[in-house]
C-alpha cells in the first residue's frame, strides 16, 4: 500500500521565556518590551523522518517533553514545522488536545456539527450520521447540554466519535485512552482496529509501551526531540524499557539493608530498585501467602511518599522462581491513569482467581513515575507465594476444565471378503 504519511527531516524550534519575566501585555508594556525577550531557543523536534502506509499504525513513545505532542500538532497542521517536510495523503481526523476544538457554551450537538464540517463533511452528511455519532459516544441524554457541563470523559467520547465517523484516511490520536472508562477504551480500540483494516493510517501517541507493542505495526521512540529508535514495536519497546531500567538503577540511592515483615532482606540494587521518592513499606497477601490454585488473591501494598508524589503507577507481577513471567498487570492499563500519593496509603489489587499450577512463585511489586521513565520503588523476588493444586500439570496454568466426548462412532469392522 502507498504511504499515507511521509515525514522527512522534520524540525520544530521554540523559544523559552524565563519564568520571572513578565507574561501579561500590561506587565510587558510597563517594564519595557525588551524584558520579554526569550532566554533560550531550543528544538522541540529535530531530524525526525518516518513513513506510515495506509492500513498501518505507528506508535510514538517517549518520556514527558520528548516532543510527541509537537509531532502530532505538526502532522495535524495545528503548528508549522521550522524545517523538513510532511506529506499527507487524504482526509485527516485528529484527536489532539482534548476538547480544545469545542466551544463550551455551545451544545454537544452544535459542537458536533461544527467539528464534523471542519473535518470535511457536508451538512447533510453530518445530519445523516448524527444519531450514529451520538450513540457511539453514549451521549444520547446529554447531547443538547452545553459542552462546558461535560466531564473530560464525555468530551473525549464526543471528540473520538466525531473523529472516527468522518471517514478519515489518516487518524492522529494523542493519549486518548487515558481519559474515559475501561469499556469505552475497549470500544475505541475495536473501532481503531476496524479503521486500520479498512485502510486508515494511524499515528498513536502513548505512554504505555505494552499498548504500542500490542497494537502498532511500527514504533518511534522520541527523546528530547530526536529519534532514539524506529522500527519493530517489540524491539523499540525493549530498548525503551531497558533505558528505564538503567535510569532507575542510576537514581537508586544508597540505603542500608532493611527487613520486610516476613524477614526477607531488602537490599538496594539487588532486589530493590528505584529513586525511593515513594516507598513500598509493606506487602500483604490475603487470605495468605499459600493458596490453592483457582483461589482468589488480594495483594495489599502500603506505601509512603514524602514529599507528595503527584501521580504514580502501581504494578504487580507474578513470576516463577527462575524469573519466567506468569502475570504482569498495572494500574495504568487497568484504566486508572493517575494515582496521587500523599504521605501514607494502601493500594489493593484483587485477582478474582489465580489459576496457576502447583509451585513456588514470587510476587514482584512496583511503584513507577507516571510516564514510566523510572521506578520510585520496585521489589523483585522478595515476596514468595505458594500455590497448591490437587491435579498435576506440566504448564504454568491450571484453569478449571472438563473433558467431554461430544460424539463418537463405534468403529465398524469391515466384513471379511
Ligand atoms: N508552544 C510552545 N512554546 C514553547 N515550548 C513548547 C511549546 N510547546 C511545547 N513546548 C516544549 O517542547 C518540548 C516538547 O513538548 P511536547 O508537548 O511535544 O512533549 P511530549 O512528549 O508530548 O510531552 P508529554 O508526554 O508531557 O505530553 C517541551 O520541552 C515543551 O515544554
Amino acid at each position: 500500500m502507498r504511504d499515507a504519511i511521509l515525514v522527512e527531516n522534520l524540525g520544530k524550534h521554540f523559544n523559552r521565556y524565563h519564568v520571572t519575566k513578565p507574561f501579561t501585555i500590561m506587565e510587558a508594556v510597563l517594564s519595557g518590551l525588551q524584558r520579554i525577550k526569550p532566554v533560550e531557543h531550543f528544538w522541540a523536534l529535530r531530524g525526525v523522518s518516518f513513513t506510515v502506509e495506509g492500513g498501518k499504525m505507528l506508535g510514538v513513545i517517549g518520556h514527558n517533553g520528548a516532543g510527541k505532542s509537537t509531532l502530532l500538532q505538526l502532522l495535524g497542521k495545528v503548528a508549522h514545522p521550522t524545517e523538513g517536510r510532511i506529506k499527507m495523503r487524504g482526509r485527516v481526523g485528529a484527536l489532539l488536545d482534548l476538547g480544545a476544538g469545542f466551544h463550551g457554551d455551545l451544545t454537544g450537538r452544535d459542537n458536533l456539527f461544527v467539528t464534523a464540517i471542519v473535518a470535511g463533511l457536508r451538512r447533510q452528511e453530518v445530519a445523516y450520521r448524527l444519531d450514529r455519532i451520538v450513540k457511539f459516544a453514549e451521549l444520547e441524554g446529554f447531547i443538547d447540554n452545553p459542552v462546558r457541563t461535560y466531564s473530560s470523559g464525555m468530551m473525549m467520547r464526543l471528540a473520538f466519535s466525531i473523529a472516527v465517523h468522518t471517514d478519515p484516511d489518516i487518524l492522529l490520536v494523542d493519549e486518548f485512552l487515558s481519559v474515559g472508562d475501561l469499556s469505552f477504551q475497549v470500544k475505541c480500540l475495536n473501532r481503531i482496529t476496524e479503521m486500520k483494516e479498512q485502510g486508515c493510517a494511524i499515528v498513536l501517541v502513548s505512554h504505555d509501551v505494552s499498548q504500542v507493542e500490542r497494537l502498532c505495526d511500527r514504533a518511534l521512540w522520541l527523546k528530547q526531540g530526536t529519534v532514539m529508535a524506529y522500527g519493530e514495536p517489540e524491539v523499540v519497546a525493549g530498548q525503551y524499557t531497558s533505558e528505564m531500567r538503567s535510569q532507575t538503577q542510576h537514581r537508586t540511592p544508597h540505603r542500608p539493608p532493611q527487613l520486610t515483615r516476613t524477614g526477607a532482606q531488602l537490599q538496594v540494587n539487588q532486589n530493590r530498585f528505584g529513586s525511593l521518592e515513594a516507598e513500598i513499606i509493606d506487602v500483604r497477601f490475603l487470605p495468605k501467602s499459600a493458596i490453592e490454585s483457582g483461589d482468589r488473591l488480594q495483594v495489599e501494598i502500603d506505601y509512603r511518599a514524602q514529599p507528595t508524589v503527584d501521580s504514580a503507577i502501581f504494578s504487580v507481577a507474578v513470576s516463577q522462581e527462575d524469573s519466567k513471567p506468569c502475570l504482569d498487570v498495572n494500574s495504568l492499563e487497568a484504566g486508572i491513569p493517575y494515582i496521587p500519593l500523599q504521605e501514607k496509603g494502601t493500594i489493593r489489587l484483587t485477582l478474582d482467581r489465580l489459576d496457576l499450577s502447583s509451585g513456588q512463585y514470587f510476587v514482584n511489586v512496583g511503584i513507577y513515575k507516571q510516564d514510566w521513565s523510572y521506578a520510585y520503588d520496585y521489589h523483585w523476588h522478595v515476596y514468595p507465594l505458594t500455590v497448591d493444586s490437587k491435579t498435576p500439570s506440566k504448564g504454568i496454568l491450571q484453569p478449571p476444565m472438563r473433558w467431554e466426548v461430544v460424539s463418537s462412532k463405534t468403529p465398524q469392522l469391515l466384513p471379511p471378503r
